[in-house]
C-alpha cells in the first residue's frame, strides 16, 4: 500500500498538502484544473520536488530519505524523455542500466516487455521512425522493464487522438492488473480515465478535495469539481 498522509509543502503562491492511499493493482487518476498541483504531487513523491512534512510510505517503509534513483517509483511524462540517436531497443534498456551494459537475463526482459507493449517488431526501429502512439509505447516499455511496484504517469498520453489514448490506457489497465503496480495517473481527461480507473482524486488548489471511484464524477459533491466538470448548480436542479 503506498500512504500519504498530509505530505506537505510551503510555495509561495501555494501550499500543497495531500492525502491519498494507493494499493497494488490499481490505478488512480489524478484530475483537477491547471496549477492545482497534480505534477508536484508526483515529483514530491518520486523525490524531484521539496517536501516540508507528512508521511511517505511503502508498505511502511519510509521513502522520504531515498535519493529518486532509489524510490520504488518510476516516471513517465508527457515528452517520454526518448532519446533519438538510440535504437528502441537501446531506448528500453536504459531504464535498467545506464550504460546499456545488460545481462542475458535484463535483454531477455526487455524483449519481454516490447512484446507484451506490442514494439516487439520494432526493436530496431529510431524513435523518429515511429508513430506518436508507438513512442509513448516505448517510454511505456522503459518505465515497466525497470519493475518498479509504483507506476507515476503524468499525462503521458495527451498529445495523442482519443481512440489512441484509450488503446494505450486500455494496456496500461492490463499491466496494472497482470503485474500488480500501483499507478498514479494525472489526466485532464476525466471521463476517459474513469472507463480504466479504479479511483478519481480530484485535486484544487494543492490538496485533494474530493475522491472516490467513477461515481465521483457522475455525483460531484463539491462546488469546485462541479464547476471543473462544467456542471453548474442550475443544471443539477434541472
Ligand atoms: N518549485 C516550485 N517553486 C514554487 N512554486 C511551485 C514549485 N513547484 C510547484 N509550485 C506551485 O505549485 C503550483 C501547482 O503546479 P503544478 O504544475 O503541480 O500544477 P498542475 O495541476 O500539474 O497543472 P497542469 O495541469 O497545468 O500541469 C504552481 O502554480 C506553483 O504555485
Amino acid at each position: 500500500m503506498l500512504t500519504l498522509n498530509n505530505l506537505s509543502a510551503r510555495y509561495p503562491e501555494q501550499r500543497q498538502c495531500f492525502s491519498l492511499t494507493a494499493a497494488p493493482g490499481t490505478i488512480t487518476a489524478l484530475i483537477g484544473p491547471s496549477g492545482a498541483g497534480k505534477s508536484t504531487l508526483l515529483a514530491m513523491l518520486g523525490g524531484f520536488a521539496r517536501v516540508d512534512g507528512g508521511e511517505l510510505s511503502l508498505n511502511g517503509q519510509d521513502l522520504h530519505d531515498l535519493a529518486p534513483a532509489d524510490r520504488p517509483m518510476t516516471t513517465l511524462f508527457q515528452d517520454n524523455n526518448l532519446f533519438w540517436h538510440m535504437s528502441v531497443y537501446q531506448n528500453i534498456a536504459i531504464g535498467l542500466h545506464a550504460g546499456l551494459k545488460l545481462t542475458p537475463s535484463q535483454q531477455q526482459q526487455v524483449h519481454e516487455v516490447a512484446e507484451q507493449i506490442g514494439i516487439g517488431d520494432l526493436l530496431k526501429r529510431k524513435p523518429a521512425q515511429l508513430s506518436g502512439g508507438q513512442q509513448q509505447r516505448v517510454g511505456l516499455a522503459r518505465c515497466l522493464v525497470r519493475r518498479r511496484p509504483v507506476l507515476l504517469l503524468d499525462e503521458p498520453f495527451s498529445a495523442l487522438d482519443p481512440a489512441l489514448r484509450f488503446e494505450l490506457l486500455q494496456l496500461l489497465r492490463a499491466q496494472t492488473d497482470q503485474l500488480g503496480l500501483i499507478v498514479l495517473l494525472v489526466t485532464h481527461h476525466p471521463e476517459e480515465a474513469a472507463r480504466v480507473a479504479d479511483h478519481i482524486a480530484y485535486v484544487h488548489d494543492g490538496r485533494i478535495i474530493e475522491q472516490g471511484d467513477g461515481a465521483l464524477l457522475l455525483a460531484p459533491r463539491t462546488s469546485e469539481l462541479k464547476a471543473y466538470l462544467g456542471r453548474s448548480a442550475e443544471r443539477e436542479e434541472e
